[in-house]
């Protein structure tokens, strides 16, 4: 081990690497790399936790996972091959999610540090809150692809991880979804909201139907058209597209009519939407063309089998048949519980033919270029591939400001990127030129934090409030809601206590514009104050907003990001990259949840990950 080898290291820096305890959160591609240089640089006191099992996918990289260990506790067996290098260290590893109660601020501040090798933001944010908690620096790391970054987050010194907002997901407006698609992506995006709407966790922003507000359909030619159809064959609004398909039995036929054919048709009566477009044609199930553009119908010996594009004969043929195979699945969930679906995952057969087929189908009909399964997973699951030497590079960064801060070094401890191509220096791994210092409107890190959030208290409901605003949006675990003025309960985090209130929208409960709530996180020991502004929804624009005195906190587009929006002192704008991954959709996270909630029990399961991710 390198702290035994005379002359390597100071004693003063062997000393504290022997005998400092450290916390490596995550035992993925980082974490496998960052527990491996701990082992070999000498320090004798490491605790590893991941909620995760591994996966045969996880072999290219994570070097301490075998073939063997598939299926096995990340790491469990992270520890158990690091131990094989020097048997004479204490590790400790927790099969488990990092956010969990038993996860104390006490816990945290045994460290001397925090070592996050994470994949997802609400994990990274809320280490980032423990450890401002317990006051003790975080080193965080990332990567994406060629590029990765390593920056140290400590209390009132650097940026905290939430300092900078990080780009939201990049959202399509609701009409080019439903209307007006015309790239291969919106297509893409209207697969999987159909599977959403079918099988999945029911979300109406997701609506799959014509969008009849479309303003540029002039709103009144829309519902004219609406209406016109809802005389001629009942007033098919009124039921969801799940009801729908469940009422007419999940037939294949007839959800592939209703869906490329009359719904198209029922476009196409939305004249002003086409007079500059090219018109999307309807189709019928059995008229079908049996080759496209780049495609044959014997073209079955080329290439991957993934990579071979389908005719959208074939297509409707995968439509059927996985619409039939998901159909199953989910009426077998529902029979165990009412309440149970799918939850849309690229690694299910099913459910990524279900979204290429009918994304290829509805490109067909927009007159958009098709794409192959294998291109389709990829945009679906926002997938950029690890890369192991990034990876490596980063964690051997990040073990190097470890030693740093053992050394009380915390001022050297600048960020580092990691870039695909060279800057004009010829660098390709770059350091800012000192630390960030935190951003003093900050919502996290600074002292009595506040927040103003805009939405309509005539329609947001006050479970909202607590799902969306303070959980998904402020990455809350477990949030308590008072009002400031009265001191009376609006959210509580004790079971049941405020069931009968959270159906209620917030100006019942006497939250208007102005309004200001203490909210507390006992979990994340995390308090803020949340100044509510109301503003009327408006169609297509996001029914919440970070506002006012926050504007700094507001997400910025992705270009101002990916052009290096933090880091006010770095060496160069084009060095500072966004390695962050897109907020997970609403089902991914309650999958997520689920994989926390049940990471105790049982061995859990791969599901979609969000650390090889881009925007989509
Ligand atoms: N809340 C959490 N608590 C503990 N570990 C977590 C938590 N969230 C994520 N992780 C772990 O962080 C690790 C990140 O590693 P990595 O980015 O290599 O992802 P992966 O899942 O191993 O690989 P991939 O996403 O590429 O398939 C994963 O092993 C994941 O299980
Ligand atoms: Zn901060």
């Amino acid at each position: 081990m390198a702290a035994s080898i005379a002359g390597v290291f100071t004693d003063d820096l062997k000393n504290a690497v022997e005998t400092s305890k450290v916390l490596v959160v995550g035992a993925g591609g980082i974490g496998c790399e960052i527990l491996k240089n701990l082992v070999l640089s000498g320090f004798k006191d490491i605790e590893i936790i991941d909620l995760d099992t591994i996966d045969v996918s996880n072999l290219n990289r994570q070097f301490l996972f075998q073939k063997q260990h598939v299926g096995k506790s990340k790491a469990v067996v992270a520890r158990e091959s690091a131990l094989s290098f020097n048997p004479d260290v204490k590790i400790v590893a927790n099969h488990d999610s990092i956010i969990k109660p038993d996860y104390s601020v006490n816990y945290f501040k045994q460290f001397r540090m925090v070592l996050n090798a994470l994949d997802n933001r609400a994990a990274r944010n809320h280490v980032n809150r423990m450890c401002l908690a317990a006051d003790i620096p975080l080193i965080e790391s990332g990567t994406a692809g060629y590029d990765g970054q390593v920056e140290l987050i400590k209390k009132g010194m650097t940026k905290c991880y939430e300092c900078e907002p990080k780009a939201a997901q990049k959202t399509f407006p609701g009409c080019t979804i439903r209307n007006t698609p015309s790239e291969p992506i919106h297509c893409i995006v209207w697969g999987k909201h159909l599977f959403n709407q079918l099988f999945g966790e029911y979300d109406a922003d997701n609506d799959v139907s014509p969008d009849t507000e479309d303003p540029e359909a002039a709103g009144a030619a829309g519902e004219s058209a609406l209406k016109t159809k809802a005389n001629e064959q009942g007033d098919i609004e009124r039921v969801t597209t799940r009801q729908w398909a469940q009422q007419s039995g999940y037939d294949s036929a007839k959800l592939f009519h209703k869906l490329f054919h009359d719904d198209i048709k029922y476009l196409l009566s939305m004249h002003n939407l086409w007079e500059k477009r090219r018109k999307p044609t309807p189709l019928k199930m059995n008229e079908l063309p049996d080759a496209v553009a780049g495609s044959s119908k014997d073209n079955s010996a080329e290439g991957l089998k993934d990579q071979r594009p389908w005719s959208i004969v074939e297509c409707g043929q995968i439509f059927s048949r996985s619409l039939q195979s998901l159909k199953t699945k989910f009426e077998d969930l529902q029979s165990k519980n009412k309440d149970d679906h799918l939850v849309w995952d690229k690694d299910d057969k099913d459910a990524m033919d279900f979204v290429a087929a009918c994304a290829n189908i509805r490109a067909y009909i927009f007159g958009i270029p098709q794409k192959t399964r294998f291109d389709i997973k990829s945009m679906a699951g926002n997938i950029i591939p690890a890369i192991a030497t990034t990876n490596a590079i980063i964690a051997g960064l990040v073990v190097l400001n470890a030693f740093n801060i053992l050394q009380n070094r915390l001022e050297s401890c600048h960020s580092v990127y990691c870039r695909l191509r060279p800057n004009h220096r010829g660098q390709l791994i770059v350091p800012e030129r000192g630390l960030n210092p935190p951003n003093e409107k900050c919502y996290v890190c600074r002292d009595s934090p506040q927040i103003a959030v805009s939405v309509d208290v005539n329609k947001l409901t006050v479970k909202e409030l607590e799902e969306r605003v303070l959980k998904s949006l402020l990455n809350m675990v477990q949030p308590d809601a008072v009002k400031d003025s009265t001191g009376d309960v609006v959210i509580s985090s004790e079971e049941g206590e405020m069931e009968g209130t959270y159906h209620k929208s917030l100006a019942e409960m006497g939250i208007l514009d102005g309004t200001v709530l203490s909210v507390d996180d006992f979990v994340q020991n995390y308090s803020l104050q949340v100044i509510i502004n109301h503003r009327e929804a408006e169609h297509n624009k996001p029914d919440i907003e970070i506002v006012g005195d926050q504007s700094k906190c507001q997400p910025k587009a992705e270009e101002e990001k990916s052009n290096g929006g933090s880091g006010d002192n770095a060496e160069e704008e084009d060095d500072l990259m966004l390695l962050d991954e897109v907020e997970e959709t609403p089902s991914a996270k309650a999958e997520r949840k689920r994989k926390q909630d049940s990471a105790e029990e049982s061995p859990v399961s791969k599901k979609l990950r969000t650390s090889d991710v881009i925007v989509l």
